[in-house]
């Protein structure tokens, strides 16, 4: 087996985020240090991850966090980390987590001056972290809009996801990679264990227009709304022209039903339902930065009506429903979805 440094012609992940400012000319580092620690605290979760198993991090933390769910260990482990991270790069004045009821202000001197603020899921697919499966973490970054120096607050993350200027994730799974856009293309890293190194391993991923994967939770499937039966149903039909049926996957870690799709092409669906009439999913630090990565990689993101990134943020915590992927895929599910219209 050759690891990156046989052959030298390793890219690291701040190499290559140093070499693509030059794509901002007005560009002074900032964001590059703050992309630099998100790589740092990624690898710091990843340790704590591949050893989950034999330390005791495994299990609920007792706590419930503002979303209703049970806090695993890990998540609050996670979410310690990377805001520890990036308190420490001084160049973010603020911070919108899933497992924080508010927003986290770094009002100390330095970072109060810091032009940008941070929204993430420190973990993702929490539901699969006992048993092995694999899990992620979800972050996009926002240039703020109160002024440097002032108070960072609220209004700094009620920014519709086109504001995003840059987003991405890390996959803890069989190898661990950190996948992400400044607006300039989709970019993975893969880290290799030998050298504690991101690795450029998948340099401007597109995603197929058309793919044969649907993921989603069919154990809602009474509760779904008739575009997306109709779309289940068209997915499931004999008919080799358009290569369906097409294969159901779902892990349920939104990162790795999603990663696969982006690869392989494919379609991942989290629907309203009569029980969650907004969906599962947060707006702001799950569908708006795969959203970004999705539209840059030439796949589509949507409501099942509009486009994610164009939603108007009104709560720090609200949930939207998520449509994301291959575009001629999504823009299927739109066309059924709206046969239906106002369900
Ligand atoms: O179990 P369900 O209802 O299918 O939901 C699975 C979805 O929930 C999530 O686990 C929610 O994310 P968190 O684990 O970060 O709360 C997604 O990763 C995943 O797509
Ligand atoms: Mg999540
Ligand atoms: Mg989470």
């Amino acid at each position: 087996m050759t690891t990156a440094t046989d052959s030298y012609n390793i890219t690291t992940l701040n190499e290559f985020v140093i070499r693509r400012q030059a794509d901002f000319p007005y560009a002074k580092g900032e964001l590059s240090r703050l992309l630099h620690h998100v790589g740092v605290a990624a690898k710091v979760v990843n340790k704590k991850i591949n050893k989950a198993g034999l330390v005791d991090i495994l299990g609920r933390a007792g706590d419930v966090n503002v979303q209703g769910e049970d806090v695993q260990k890990l998540d609050l482990f996670a979410n310690h980390h990377f805001i520890a991270a990036l308190r420490a790069t001084s160049e973010c004045c603020a911070i919108a987590s899933e497992e924080d009821q508010e927003i986290t202000l770094f009002d100390d001197g330095l970072s109060r001056d810091a032009k940008y603020v941070f929204c993430m899921d420190p973990l993702d697919g929490s539901s699969n972290l006992d048993v092995n499966v694999s899990v992620g973490t979800i972050f996009s970054i926002y240039r703020r809009v109160t002024e440097r120096g002032e108070h960072p607050d609220l209004s700094d993350f009620m920014q519709p996801g086109t504001e995003q200027v840059a987003a991405g994730y890390v996959i803890y799974g069989s190898s661990t990679m950190l996948v992400y856009t400044t607006g300039k293309g989709v970019h993975g890293f893969t880290l290799d264990p030998t050298i504690g190194e991101f690795c450029l391993s998948n340099p401007n991923i597109m995603t197929p227009q058309q793919g044969t994967i649907y993921s989603i939770n069919e154990g809602n499937y009474a509760h779904f709304p008739q575009g997306v039966k109709k779309y289940l149903k068209y997915c499931q039909v004999v008919d080799p022209d358009t290569h369906r049926p097409y294969t159901s996957r779902y892990i349920g870690s939104l990162v790795s039903d999603f990663h696969r799709n982006l690869l392989k092409g494919g379609v991942f669906m989290y629907p309203s339902t009569r029980k969650a009439p907004s969906g599962k999913l947060r707006l702001l630090y799950e569908c708006n930065p795969i959203a970004f990565i999705a539209e840059q990689a030439g796949g589509k993101a949507s409501d099942g009506v509009g486009r994610i990134l164009e939603i108007q943020p009104k709560d720090l915590h609200q949930r939207v429903p998520f449509y994301v992927g291959s575009r001629a895929m999504v823009e299927d599910v739109e066309a059924m979805l709206a046969e239906h219209p106002g369900e």
